[in-house]
């Protein structure tokens, strides 16, 4: 059974100060996080997610609500649908070899980098503003074996302590919206061979419906972040060499998700802004996979 309390060892030998005071609350937002949410989903099987689910809920593996074992196995239903999101992200990356480097973006503890390695067998280097977050996914990838493959650094995503061209692929799982994108897109060209594919998976405002809904403003609010617009997203790319590939509207396929999140006992309280917002158009949950050129 994999460790889930919070770690202390392997402590970072050397965290660069935050580069902004912005940067420094959401340090502290990530070394304090411990929502059961996220905790006993990742327990589950060990992969520990930061980032929502998308595809259908298997009703047949969920059983009878009156059943003792109900709660267990909602939780490991949510798990199963939080980490078909990442194998999606993943499915977008294009041919990758053991050879390759890949980069995540805003890591969190580090699922998504442990399934890379796994899938592709090649090197997978993460970055996040937390160093409870880095010795997490460092923690689990030593208990893994795979420490020589998958690493964790607390460092700023814009800033990054890669050579240019090093990166196969590199992505954003639900970690763009703290950051300016015009930065971000082009510390990914940067780091991106040309060739290499960035691929992110987000949450963004639909210029369609005018302007940041207040379901939108809720969830910047609870989460200290800023979303952008899908507008934002595809200027960014264009300005800095990212060409988009596919543009993938995952809204629907996200639904189901929060649907039965809200009825689990680990409810947070921000699940009523999701399906509101993106039952009102004004959100939008979006794969874009681009090609460095
Ligand atoms: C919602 S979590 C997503 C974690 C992970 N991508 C996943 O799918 O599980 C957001 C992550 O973005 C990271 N983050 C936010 N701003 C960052 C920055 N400027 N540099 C590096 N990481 C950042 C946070 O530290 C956190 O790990
Ligand atoms: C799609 C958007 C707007 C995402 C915002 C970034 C974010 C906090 C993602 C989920 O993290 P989490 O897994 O820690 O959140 P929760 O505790 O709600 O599961
Ligand atoms: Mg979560």
């Amino acid at each position: 059974m994999p460790v889930t309390t919070e770690l202390t060892t392997n402590a970072s030998p050397f965290i660069p100060a935050p580069a902004s005071p912005y940067q420094g609350d959401i340090a502290r937002y990530w070394d304090q996080e411990a929502r059961p949410v996220n905790l006993r989903l990742g327990d589950v099987d060990g992969l520990y997610h930061h980032h929502y689910g998308i595809g259908d809920v298997d009703h047949a593996a969920l059983g009878d609500t009156a059943d003792s074992e109900y709660e267990k196995k909602l939780i490991a239903e949510l798990h199963r649908l939080e980490s078909a999101q990442a194998e999606v992200l993943l499915d977008h990356l294009g041919t990758i070899g053991r050879a390759d480097t890949l980069v995540d973006a805003g890591c969190g503890r580090g699922g998504s980098m442990v399934m890379a390695h796994q899938r592709f067998g090649c090197s997978v280097e993460g970055v996040t503003l937390s160093a409870k977050q880095a010795d997490f996914a460092n923690r689990r990838a030593h208990e893994l074996g795979i420490e020589d493959h998958v690493r964790a650094r607390v460092c700023n995503m814009l800033d990054m302590p890669f050579e240019s061209g090093q990166a196969a692929a590199s992505w954003n799982n639900e970690s763009s919206m703290y950051v300016d994108l015009e930065d971000l897109f082009a510390e990914h060209s940067r780091v991106l061979r040309v060739g290499g594919r960035y691929v992110t998976i987000t949450g963004c405002w639909n210029p369609r419906y005018g302007q940041p809904s207040k379901w939108v403003s809720q969830i910047n609010a609870h989460f200290e972040c800023n979303i952008h617009s899908r507008r934002e997203y595809l200027r960014a790319m264009a300005d800095n060499r990212l060409v988009p590939q596919a543009v993938i509207d995952l809204t629907a396929a996200t639904t189901p998700y929060w649907q039965l999140r809200a009825t689990s006992s680990l409810v947070t309280g921000i699940e009523e802004a999701f399906l509101n917002s993106y039952e009102d158009g004004s959100f939008q949950y979006l794969l874009i996979a681009a090609d460095r050129v």
